[in-house]
């Protein structure tokens, strides 16, 4: 078993840990969160989501949010953009990459985006086309890919459909994503692997929730068939309006930690992590979510 050395870890707290939040959360918070996380070495961060605010409210701040950041060289911001009315509002905020997101399961498309798989693709490609003729970088979600909150367990054979899709409009790389944390380590490395019929293996990351507590498992199995690009959300934000008890991301903090202590680089300051994701825990009056930053805080004060 040959694992990377190195990993790219896309934090997704600000848009997918954020966005289920019931309290509003201030942008001037949202945009304090985002500098903790460059200053703790994410080089890429998924900032927030150009959807409709009927539809998830909490990201109706989204250009405020994107001006306000003060941006590091070297970072890649991040936006969703589920269509061209998407795409224009996010245009003028610079993002350095977009973001359209899919599902392998229909019923999911539906609740999540309203429309099927084929209308979603539809929708996408003139997204795509545009945002490539802007020189922006394309990333497509594929939401469901071991399991639906709608339809349960998910064949890999459609996320290789879905894969084929997202490569036929121009999608540059894709996310197999656990959206419901259902997946145990063989069901997601048969999602990876219908996915790397579309895509090479350095263009494919894995995005596991932590419902069912198999999140790191998952993603040490991701590492083993040599994914070595993942998304977690600092503290364990998060889940998806859509997927009713998903629970959020696995936590960056708890990912990071297995990594250096498997000696794998992630260019990331654990203790600076730790103190982004104590922030907005402290913000939402929340416990903090990641395992790891509840140790080293309790190590810390002694
Ligand atoms: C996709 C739509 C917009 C379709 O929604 P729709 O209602 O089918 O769209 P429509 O084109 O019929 O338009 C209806 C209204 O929405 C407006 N509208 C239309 N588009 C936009 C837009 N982009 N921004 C702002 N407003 C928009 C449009 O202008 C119109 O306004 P009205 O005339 O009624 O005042 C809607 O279903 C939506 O916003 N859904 C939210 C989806 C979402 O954000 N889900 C959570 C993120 S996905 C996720 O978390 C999973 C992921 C990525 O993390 C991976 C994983 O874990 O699985």
């Amino acid at each position: 078993m040959t694992l990377p050395s190195k990993v790219q870890i896309i934090d997704v707290g600000p848009r997918d840990g954020l966005q289920n939040e019931k309290q509003p959360v201030p942008a001037a918070i949202k945009i304090e969160l985002v500098h903790k996380l460059q200053e703790a070495g994410l080089q890429e961060i998924e900032v927030t989501s150009f959807v409709s605010p009927k539809w998830v409210p909490q990201m109706g701040d989204n250009a405020q949010v994107m001006a306000g950041i003060a941006r590091k060289a070297g970072v890649r911001y991040s936006v969703l953009t589920p269509n061209m009315k998407g795409f224009e509002a996010a245009l003028p905020t610079r993002p350095d990459e977009i973001v359209v997101f899919g599902s392998a399961s229909e019923a999911f498309s539906q609740k999540n985006i309203n429309c099927s798989i084929a209308e979603s693709i539809e929708r996408f490609a003139p997204v795509v086309e545009a945002a490539l003729a802007q020189g922006m970088a394309v990333r497509g979600a594929m939401s469901c890919t071991v399991g639906c909150p709608y339809e349960g367990d998910i064949a890999p054979e459609k996320v290789a459909y879905l894969a084929s899709l997202m490569k036929e409009i121009g999608v540059q790389r894709v996310d197999v994503a656990d959206t419901i944390g259902v997946g145990t380590p063989r069901k997601v490395q048969a999602a990876i692997e219908a996915t790397l019929g579309y895509y090479d293996i350095a263009h494919i990351s894995g995005h596991f929730h932590d419902t069912y507590g198999q999140a790191l498992a998952n993603t040490l199995a991701a590492m083993e068939v040599g994914v070595s690009n993942f998304q977690s959300s600092v503290a364990g934000l998060g889940g998806c309006p859509y997927a009713k008890g998903a629970t959020g991301n696995v936590a960056t903090e708890d990912v990071v930690y297995m990594l250096h202590g498997m000696d794998i680089e992630t260019g990331i300051d654990l203790d600076k992590l730790v103190d982004a994701g104590q922030f907005i825990s402290e913000h939402l009056g929340r416990k903090n979510q990641s395992r790891v930053a509840v140790a080293l805080l309790n190590k810390r004060a002694g």
